[in-house]
């Protein structure tokens, strides 16, 4: 199989981890036989540093020109300042807007070798964490008009929340979509004791949910959600929620699986084009010290292989030698415990791939 696959690593811990994901999807290649060309595309901070703009316009069509798009993260402090309509994270919202990419898959589930890095209680624990965020992707607040304008002698700033009927409808139906390859189970989260946007969510979802019979709906305001998700996160199956309430939601559920170091993510549109993305940011705190965990990112390149080539197999293979590893008692720094092999990114990225070329086919 031949495929282009456009790779931006951006930056802060971008470059270490994608290079790790490289290396698995080489291992993959040469095993399968498969002929993937990667084409560096530069796009976030140092695209501002390069270019003066976070995303040049050649970086977009290669995206667009591209089979698929793996993007490690955007953004730091080091460009805090810059006018806003060029940060890093610009980038990033208008790939996903001129991909279409509505639905982004954020996986919170909780590998049976990490339930001593969850800091929920074990019993909690016990009872099982294994959901999916279905978080829609180019609506609400982050795509609203924006204001900063000086009302009476002070400064104001606003930014819009606004969805349309046909932008729920569409994530609704991706949302019952999954529940049915999975539990059956959707809570649709929202503040429709205070929004008119949640109102016509709730609305729009519930007329959803009608051709989905053989699926549960529920509601959940949003502000219970997040308390829900570290009391019991059991109660979840697929949790469908507008941009924001998910970006947020989503960090918390990935944080009760140990680390959102570890958490991949899919964003998806109506083409076969996707983007591929760990859910975490480009964290600076601890950029170019080779101590990120690139499992997140690895998994992110994973999925892409399962939903844009259709290569189950190659992805269960890349998500069995992950386990492996765990079992056999590697650890990144943010999942260290005692008694454990700590690895440094590209060592965890390395001991990946000599599992994989291990385990039989
Ligand atoms: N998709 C993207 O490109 C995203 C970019 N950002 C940007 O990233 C920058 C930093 O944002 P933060 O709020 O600090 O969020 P962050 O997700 O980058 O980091 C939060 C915390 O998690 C840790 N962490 C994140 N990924 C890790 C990994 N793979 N292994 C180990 N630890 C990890 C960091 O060290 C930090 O302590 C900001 O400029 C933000 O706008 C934030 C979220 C998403
Ligand atoms: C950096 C942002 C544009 C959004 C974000 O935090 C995310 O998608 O996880
Ligand atoms: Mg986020």
């Amino acid at each position: 199989m031949e495929k282009r696959i456009a790779l931006i690593e951006g930056d802060g811990i971008g470059p270490e981890i994608l290079a790790e994901a490289v290396k698995v999807l080489r291992c993959i290649e040469e095993r399968y036989g498969h002929h993937f060309t990667y084409v560096p595309v530069c796009a976030g901070g140092c695209a501002i540093d390069r270019y003066g703009t976070s995303l040049p316009k050649e970086s977009l069509e290669a995206c667009l020109d591209s089979d698929s798009v793996l993007l490690a993260a955007v953004g730091g402090p080091k460009w805090d300042g810059v006018d806003p309509s060029i940060r890093p994270e610009k980038a990033l919202l208008a790939i996903r807007k001129e991909l279409g990419l509505y639905a982004n898959l954020r996986p919170a589930r909780i590998f049976s070798q990490l339930k001593h890095a969850s800091p929920l209680k074990e019993s909690i624990v016990e009872k099982g964490i294994d959901f999916m965020v279905v978080r829609e992707l180019i609506g609400g607040v982050y795509f609203g008009e924006k204001k900063t304008e000086t009302v009476e002698g002070e400064l104001r700033a606003s930014d819009q929340m606004a969805y349309s009927e046909h932008e729920i409808r569409r994530i609704a139906h991706t949302a019952f979509q999954t529940a049915r390859k999975r539990n059956g189970r959707v809570i649709s989260v929202d503040k429709a004791n205070v929004l008119d946007t949640s109102r016509l969510w709730r609305k729009v979802v519930h007329e959803v949910a009608q051709e989905y019979p053989d699926v549960s709906c529920t509601d959940m305001l949003v502000d219970n959600a997040a308390m829900q998700i570290v009391k019991d996160p059991s109660q979840f199956d697929v949790l469908v929620t507008e941009n924001m309430f998910g970006d947020i939601l989503s960090d918390e559920a990935s944080m009760i699986t140990g680390s959102i170091g570890l958490i991949p993510s899919a964003s998806l549109g109506e083409s076969r084009r996707g983007m591929y993305e760990p859910i975490h940011g480009s964290a600076p705190d601890i950029a170019g010290k080779n101590i990120a965990n690139p499992i997140g990112m690895i998994l992110s390149a994973g999925l892409m292989l399962k939903y844009a080539f259709d290569l189950d197999e190659e992805q269960k293979r890349i998500e069995d030698a992950v386990e492996q590893v765990l079992s056999d008692g590697y650890r990144c720094a943010d999942i260290m415990e005692e008694g454990k092999t700590q690895l440094s990114c590209s060592e965890m990225g390395d001991q990946i791939v000599k599992t994989i070329r291990t385990m039989s086919r």
